[in-house]
């Protein structure tokens, strides 16, 4: 396993965000974490990266324990993630907010390159040396999903990477994503259902913090519990 959680729960006073979850991801693997709004995916994968302590519980990262490593060290480990309230800088272009991410892993040679590379295959290359405060919510998703990958990780963990895109834009970050499946696992917080389906080799889905189902797609748009609890029965 890339990533393994055993018994991992988070609870802010009172409420119980996330309860007992025993995640496991195999290296080379998409994989998809639904369930509907509060259900605890953003809290998971927070506990993931290091941005939230859990309350019990572990996380491994290629057979080390890294419960209690900081986020910046499960950086260096390869593991680099995107939020959903954007981590942008405003007031930098795209160029030099992608730059910032490639500056941390990658020799300085290659930093020039690996940034328009970046921005072309997220398909920004047009906004490029615009602030990215002036980008619509949707492609400052896309420049943090450059952010990430252009680190290369091992592990990108992306939380809702398609809010605020056009049907084309989406097309076009199915095909990025399938690229970067060659060379990443990736572990995607994701309520477009499309995205999903073509996307994910397995999917997980939560529901008030526990883990309801885990299967292949198919599997679980066909899974009762799921379909109650979060697709609908239509
Ligand atoms: N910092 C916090 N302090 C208190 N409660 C929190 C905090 N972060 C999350 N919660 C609560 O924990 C629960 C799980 O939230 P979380 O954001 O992980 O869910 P989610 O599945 O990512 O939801 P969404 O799909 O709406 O993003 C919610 O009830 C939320 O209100």
């Amino acid at each position: 396993m890339l990533l393994s959680t055993r018994g991992l729960s988070k609870h802010f006073d009172g409420l119980q965000a996330v309860t007992d979850v025993d995640f496991d991801l195999p290296e080379g693997e998409v994989r998809a974490l639904i369930g509907p709004n509060g259900a605890g995916k953003t809290t998971l994968v927070s506990m993931i990266c290091g941005r939230l302590a859990p309350s019990s519980g572990s996380v491994h990262f290629e057979g080390q324990d890294i419960t209690r490593l900081p986020a910046h060290k499960r950086v260096c480990l390869g593991i680099a993630y995107t939020f959903q309230i954007t981590s942008v800088f405003p007031r930098l272009t795209a160029r030099e907010n992608v730059a910032l991410a490639a500056r941390r892993h990658l020799p300085k040679a290659e930093v020039t390159d690996a940034v328009e590379n970046a921005l072309d295959r997220v398909g920004l290359q047009d906004r490029i040396d615009e602030d990215a405060g002036n980008l619509s919510y949707g492609h400052q998703r896309l420049l943090e999903t450059a952010m990430g990958f252009v680190q290369k990780p091992r592990l990108l963990i992306l939380d809702e990477p398609t809010q605020g895109l056009a049907d084309s834009e989406i097309e076009r970050f199915k095909s990025l994503i399938n690229e970067l499946r060659q060379t990443t696992t990736i572990l995607l917080i994701e309520h477009n259902m499309s995205v999903v389906m073509e996307l994910a080799d397995r999917v997980t889905v939560l529901n008030f913090g526990e883990c309801l189902a885990e299967g292949t797609p198919q599997e679980i748009h066909e899974n009762p519990k799921v379909q109650a609890a979060y697709l609908g029965t239509g």
